[in-house]
């Protein structure tokens, strides 16, 4: 059954939609544990949306420390089809400042300690990740954004996002090498769930809110969190505009995802001799081609 089409996973600073009506709150498990924090399923513009607070309401999880299968598991059981990432970001190019708005097109990996796939146990999957964000829902993304004119907020279509482990921010190094790389922003958050989400076959963008400049600007020495605080506030309300935008976007014209057919090529595994425990685990994954 389908409780909501459409999954937002609030970041840094945005742990709560104000906008939404009828609430449920959801404490859901998943055969891969349980997601960061309740669930929150409520109606946005007149459509069920289920929001999670990536690191929890409180901020209590560290980026390694998320439970990146549960999260994006939770959102399939829901029946979501569309996942857009709320994230705190640095800039990595002068123009793009802070409480800019990136929607990036390509992630470039540098974590260590994150679980990204689903499979494994006897079920082997590799799905085609060249162009990993939807380029449909990032379209509806950004131009909802455009349409709203916020005050103070240049819009960037398409950029880089590198993921780095953190906890700390990077060293000055490493910020002038993503640099070189011509990256536009850094996180710490969204690839595992980007490859999660296309291994679920669910359209994932992101909307990146530009809190700081990272330590490569010569006016930052180094990256501070409450540099970041200050601006995380301003992004958050303008982050609820924009979603409400899209929602609103979404629920009238759904785009068609190649995401939703991502495994359509990629399980190599013979499903009929595989371990019953794993397929009962992805079940909400594999039942469409079982
Ligand atoms: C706010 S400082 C760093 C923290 O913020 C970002 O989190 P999220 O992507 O969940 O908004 C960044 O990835 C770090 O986890
Ligand atoms: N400079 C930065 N590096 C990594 N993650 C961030 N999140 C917000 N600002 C960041």
């Amino acid at each position: 059954m389908t409780l909501a089409q459409i999954g937002i996973i609030g970041g840094s600073g945005l742990y709560k939609m104000e906008a939404l009506k009828d609430v449920e709150s959801l404490e859901l498990q998943t055969p891969f544990g349980a997601p960061s924090d309740a669930v929150i399923l409520g109606t946005l513009v007149g459509t069920r949306v289920a929001f999670l607070a990536r690191h929890g309401r409180n901020h209590t999880l560290l980026p390694t420390e998320l439970p990146f299968p549960a999260n994006i598991y939770a959102m399939k059981q829901l029946g979501v089809k569309y996942l857009i990432s709320a994230s705190a970001v640095g800039s990595l190019k002068a123009e793009a400042k802070p409480l800019d708005m990136v929607v990036p097109d390509q992630f470039i990996d540098r974590t260590k300690n994150r679980i990204s796939t689903f499979f494994g146990e006897g079920i082997v999957a590799h799905i085609a990740f060249g162009e990993p964000i939807c380029k449909n829902l990032a379209g509806v993304l950004a131009d909802a954004i455009a349409s709203l004119n916020l005050t103070d907020v240049t819009l960037h279509r398409g950029g880089t996002y590198v993921c780095m482990e953190g906890p700390a921010f990077s060293t000055k190094a490493e910020s002038n090498l993503y640099r070189s790389w011509d990256a536009t922003v850094i996180g710490m958050t969204n690839l595992p769930e980007a490859k999660l989400a296309r291994e679920a076959e669910i359209a994932y963008a992101t909307l990146a809110l530009v809190t700081d400049y990272d330590c490569w600007h010569p006016d930052h020495d180094s990256v501070t969190v409450d540099m970041v605080i200050a601006n995380l506030q301003r992004n958050a309300v303008n982050a609820q505009k924009v979603i409400e935008e899209t929602v609103k976007r979404l629920s009238e014209n759904p785009p068609v995802s190649d995401a939703h057919s991502a495994l359509k090529y990629a399980i190599l595994t013979n499903l009929g001799n595989a371990p019953t425990a794993t397929k009962d685990k992805l079940a909400f994954l594999l039942q469409k081609y079982l």
